[in-house]
Parts: structure tokens; sequence; C-alpha cells
């Protein structure tokens, strides 16, 4: 079937397909047609152009976009949207005072979680998880990074694993798993952790790559959770059965996990919310992408990564949720990019670029997502009437997303 949107009021982020991601000064720049149409033919983007060029092109379905913006639809690369359950009470501890640190410390954070979930069905664990799915569809999104990290036992990790490969055949939408077993210690393993890094390469990794339940390998490389040696052990193990390194680095404390992301070949570096001058340095020489998660630092109060000082380096940045019950529990981009652009000084062309493009290069598949371009994948937004691209990170909380198209078929 094929889709015809005409009288775009502004088309966005309409890019060559050869484009996979956008730094520094460039990410001040939003391609646009003003008066655009844009031409869909089943799951593809096949043209588009101004609405002058428009005139003898039919279509299965066509849709009046008077007054309104089309754009690609979100790409969030990072995400932990499989869990079991709510951390609700630790929202209320924090206000009274306590730190994320002090109740992790106390048993509570991902442990927490991962009690919830070890003692949650596959089938309960599903369900959850797609009520959540189905709503950041609605909000937009159309590309998702899931990553496990709650289960920590092997038939836990595996049950998140296998949920995210279920979502994977259900929904229309891309979804890359990421391994995250190395999110926490257990406390069976408190003083043995060698004994659970043991566990995640011998046990967990070689059944993970048997039923091909994952695409990258990640790690909580952070003080108190898993070291710059650690970490290093994990990335290497996960490579030889053909995971992609990412990981979740700088979050609390900066002390070389940036570099060593670097040296794996990360395809991205997550939460950056502290940054050494070295880090910087560091990624200017790599290809991997630097990723900031605006709505844990609203969420926990804590710093938000330096999206200025890493642009300004010329450095490219994406930007996504984190959804996760802990530190971030809402999966809305919109939200993302507005907070990116009052907290962190992002333009909205910068924030625009940072949640599509580079979003879909921090989960490798940005030759076929994150820009309206011919060939790439019809995963479209169209917004309601608003004035300008601009209002939609200035209207934070409003929504204003009318339809969401996956794949060529109206979604939401
Ligand atoms: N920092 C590590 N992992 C998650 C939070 C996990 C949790 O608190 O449940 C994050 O990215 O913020
Ligand atoms: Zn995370």
């Amino acid at each position: 079937m094929s889709i015809l949107i005409i009288n775009i009021k502004e088309l966005l982020q309409v890019r060559a397909s050869h484009v996979l991601k956008v730094s520094g000064k460039d990410m001040k720049h939003l391609p646009t047609i003003k008066n655009a149409f844009l031409l869909m033919d089943n799951d593809t983007i096949i043209d588009y152009g101004s609405m002058d060029n428009c005139k003898n092109i039919t279509a299965d379905k066509t849709i009046d976009a008077k007054g309104k913006l089309v754009l690609p639809t979100w790409c969030d690369s990072h995400t932990h949207i499989v869990y079991a359950g709510n951390r609700e009470q630790e929202f209320v501890d924090r206000i009274n005072g306590l730190s994320y640190v002090e109740i992790a410390n106390r048993g509570g954070g991902i442990l927490n979680s991962a009690k919830t979930l070890q003692n949650t069905s596959e089938e309960d664990l599903y369900s959850q998880s797609i009520q959540r799915v189905k709503n950041v569809i609605k909000l937009g999104t159309g590309a998702l990074e899931i990553k496990s990290g709650y289960g920590l036992t092997v038939e836990s990790e595996l049950k998140m694993l296998r949920v995210i490969k279920r979502i994977k055949e259900n929904f229309p939408i891309e979804i890359k798993a990421t391994f995250l077993g190395a999110h926490a210690f257990p406390e069976s393993f408190k003083n043995n952790k060698k004994g659970y890094i043991d566990l995640i390469i011998n046990q967990m990794l070689p059944k993970i790559a048997n039923e091909n339940l994952a695409d990258f390998m990640d790690v909580f490389c952070e003080k108190g959770y898993f070291s710059i040696e650690d970490t290093d052990t994990l990335l290497s193990a996960g490579k030889k059965h053909g995971l992609v390194p990412k990981i979740h680095v700088n979050q609390f404390n900066a002390f070389g996990g940036v570099a060593l992301g670097v040296k794996h070949r990360a395809l991205s570096v997550d939460h950056l919310e502290e940054l050494e001058l070295e880090d910087i340095e560091v990624l200017k020489e790599s290809d991997t992408m630097p990723l900031s998660l605006p709505s844990c630092s609203y969420f926990l109060g804590i710093p938000y990564t330096p999206a200025r000082q890493l642009i300004d380096a010329g450095l490219p940045l994406a930007l996504a949720t984190d959804y996760n019950p802990g530190s971030a529990p809402s999966g809305n981009m919109n939200f993302v990019v507005s907070t990116a652009c009052i907290k962190m000084k992002m333009t909205p062309e910068e924030a625009i670029n940072a949640a599509t493009i580079n979003g879909a290069y921090a989960m490798g598949i940005s030759n076929e997502y994150g820009s309206i371009s011919k060939g790439k994948k019809a995963n479209i937004i169209i917004t309601k009437p608003v004035p300008s691209y601009n209002y939609l990170p200035y209207a934070f909380g409003e929504n204003n997303i009318e339809t969401v198209i996956i794949k060529g078929r109206i979604t939401a």
C-alpha cells in the first residue's frame, strides 16, 4: 500500500541516505523542505519534495498535512523498558532525603527491581512491558533499544531477553536487544564478584549467543558496580560472541570508562553526566557516539550531560530516554528533546538531530532509520498543526503528535 502526504507545512530532517550521523557544528543544521509532499510505498520512503513537484503523483491513500510538520520517528537508543513492577516507594524515599546511591546501598535500586522480576512470570513480564511499548509508539518512537539487566541470574536474564525477542516479533517498530547482565552484583555474589563475572562469561553469554538473543553487550561501569578491569574483561567476552559493546559510564564518577569504551570501539558511551576533558579528547579520535539521558538527570536531580562542551568540541551527541523504573520512569522522547533544549542548551535543531539520526547511529541502524531519505524505512511522525518546529520543544509536556506511521502503516 502507498501513502502520499501532501501540503506538509515543513518536512524535517531530509537527508541523503548515506548520512549516518551528524557532529559538531553540523548538528545546528536541520535540513527541511517547506510546503512539501512525502510518498511511501509499503515500508519504504520513495519520494519527497516541494508541492510544486507533486502534480502527477497518486497513491492508495492521501493525507493532507496542512499546517502540520512531518519528521522521522524518534530513535530511542537506550531503554530498560522491559521491567516488572515499579519503584515509586524509592521515589518517595528520595523526596524525603535519601540519595539514589544510598537507596542502592540498602539493597534497593537495581537489586529491588531484580527481585521483583525474578518473581514475575515471563508472560506477566511481557504483558507489563508491552503496555509501555504501545505508549512510546503513540509518543512517536519508531526504533527502540532494550536492555536486560534486571534478571541477574541465568534464568532471569534469559527471561528478559526472550521477552525482548517476543516484543520484536510482535511489534512493527525496530528493536535492538542489549545484554546487560553486568548491571549490578546480585546479593548472593556480594563477596564473590569474580564468581558473578565468571557466571556471565561462562553461563549467560554462550546461552544468549546460542539463542541469538542480543545484538549488543552493555556494562554499568561505575564505582560500586563494575570496575574498569571488570568492564574490559566483560566487553572482550561479549565481542567473542559477536556482541557489539556499549557502556553505562560517567553517571556518577569519571574514572577512565570513556577511554575504555573507545578502546573497545563501543557503538555508544551512555550517561556522561560527569565528564573530564580527557574524555572529550579520546572521543574525538573515535566513531563512538556520546549518548545523553536528560530524563535521568531530571528525575534524580544529578547534573546534565554537558552537551555544549561535547558539541562545541566537534563531537556528535545522541539523546535517549533511559526508560527504567529507578532513574527515569518515562519513555517520552518529546520530553527528552524539550529537556535537552531547556536544561542542556541544545538548539531545537541539535536536539532533533540527536533524537533521530544520531539515535539511529547509536543502534547501528542509521542506514535505514533516523532521517527522511529515499530508500529508508517509512517511520514518520505527523504533528498537530503547530507554528514551527521550535514549538515542539518549547511547548514541553504538550502532546503535539497526531499520527505515527511505522514501516508505512498508520500505527497510532
Ligand atoms: N545506571 C544504571 N542503570 C539505569 C538505572 C537502573 C535502575 O535504577 O534501575 C540507568 O541507566 O540509569
Ligand atoms: Zn540505562
